[in-house]
């Protein structure tokens, strides 16, 4: 059998999410990352790179090129996707994890420059071609599609548990919140920006945050939209992310063993995406976990006769993993289109 050449990405915003797909790809045999695009000058990028990860010898700087035996990737100090000249790189599909370009005229420039698609690292601004949620609707994405996200992390993981627990119980409404990890766009020190309670320091607060999550729910999955509120709060830890879903059931004797059988049963279906751990864990146990969400049969509850409580784990990681996992599934749909 022919190998098959492995899918060009190019990556805009070579942080958290940037370098952990580097490092994925660099890990595997059908993914070459071949261009980033970042504000950040390249002996910085390389430095923060390598700080993270477990075999910092393997990633060389050579001039601008960020280069294992894997991948050799041409670092561009850009800050807009309409000056990125992704054609000279000959990519299949561009990642967008700058969370800054989240509108469609950004995702247009990308297309513009020569990106045959583009994938948002997080949920977009307006409208798109699709959202994504391996685990939930890869069978809904064309071949056509050419502006795609996959998401954001906490949007996966409330995905994942309502997809999950939707065919066996009638859910009426809900609420989650996230209780997040804080984020780099957080102040460490309190410092005027446009929100109020974003000002104040991420590293001495619990900052209450509005989730737009509910927002998009209804793209992903329809029978939700409207019936989930959805906030964070974002706490003074640097990785782990804890899901805290509050489900109001239409069967008045739900019980809590019902609701974790149904979610071993989702994690069976779907391994490597769910996951279900039985320990008494803590968001440090989750940190370098690349499922989407692990839930965590310790933390339902309920409350009258059909109010559930659930808790689910996830971290940035997983994300990235499936950020690839939708690469992979375009690649999948063009190899396909041209072997009709
Ligand atoms: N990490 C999380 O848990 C999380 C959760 C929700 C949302 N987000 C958001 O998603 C986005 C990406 O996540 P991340 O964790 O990788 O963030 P990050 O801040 O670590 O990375 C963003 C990268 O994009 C680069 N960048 C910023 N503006 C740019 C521009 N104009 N042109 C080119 N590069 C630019 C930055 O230099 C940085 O390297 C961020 O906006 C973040 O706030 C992150």
């Amino acid at each position: 059998m022919t190998q098959q050449a492995p899918v060009r990405v190019g990556i805009m915003g070579f942080g958290q999410t940037g370098r952990q797909i580097f490092e994925f790809a660099s890990h595997s045999d059908d993914i070459e990352v071949v261009a980033i695009a970042d504000i950040g000058k390249p002996e910085i990028l390389q430095y923060l790179l390598n700080s993270e990860v477990e075999q910092p010898e393997r990633h060389r700087l050579e001039g601008n090129f960020l280069v294992n035996e894997r991948c050799r990737a041409r670092l561009m100090e850009i800050d807009r996707p309409a000056e990125m000249p992704w054609d000279i790189f000959g990519v299949d599909a561009v990642i967008d994890s700058t969370g800054k370009y989240r509108d469609r005229e950004s995702m247009e420039s990308h297309l513009g420059n020569g990106a045959p698609r583009v994938l948002l690292r997080t949920l977009p601004t307006d409208h798109i071609d699709r959202i994504v949620i391996p685990g939930i609707n890869e069978a809904s994405a064309s071949v056509d599609d050419r502006m795609i996200s996959a998401g954001s992390a906490t949007t996966s993981a409330l995905a994942l548990l309502l997809h999950s627990l939707a065919p066996e119980f009638a859910i009426e409404c809900g609420s989650m919140t996230t209780i997040h990890a804080f984020t780099s766009d957080q102040a460490l020190q309190d410092y005027a920006g446009s929100d109020f309670r974003r000002s104040r320091s991420a590293a001495k607060n619990i900052i209450p945050n509005n989730h737009e999550a509910s927002l998009w729910l209804g793209r992903i999955l329809p029978d939700f939209d409207g019936k989930i509120l959805t906030s964070a709060l974002n706490v003074p830890v640097q990785e782990g992310c804890l899901l805290d879903v509050n489900l109001v059931m239409a069967d008045s004797a739900v019980e809590v063993e019902a609701v974790n059988e149904a979610m071993r049963a989702a994690a069976a279906r779907h391994p490597g995406i769910i996951g279900v751990v039985e320990d008494p864990i803590v968001s440090s146990d989750v940190i370098g976990n690349p499922l989407s969400l692990l839930f965590d049969t310790k933390g339902t509850i309920k409350a009258g006769g059909n109010t559930i409580k659930t808790l689910s784990w996830y971290e940035n990681l997983g994300h990235a993993a499936r950020l690839l996992d939708v690469v992979r599934l375009y690649k999948q749909l063009d190899q396909q289109q041209e072997a009709a």
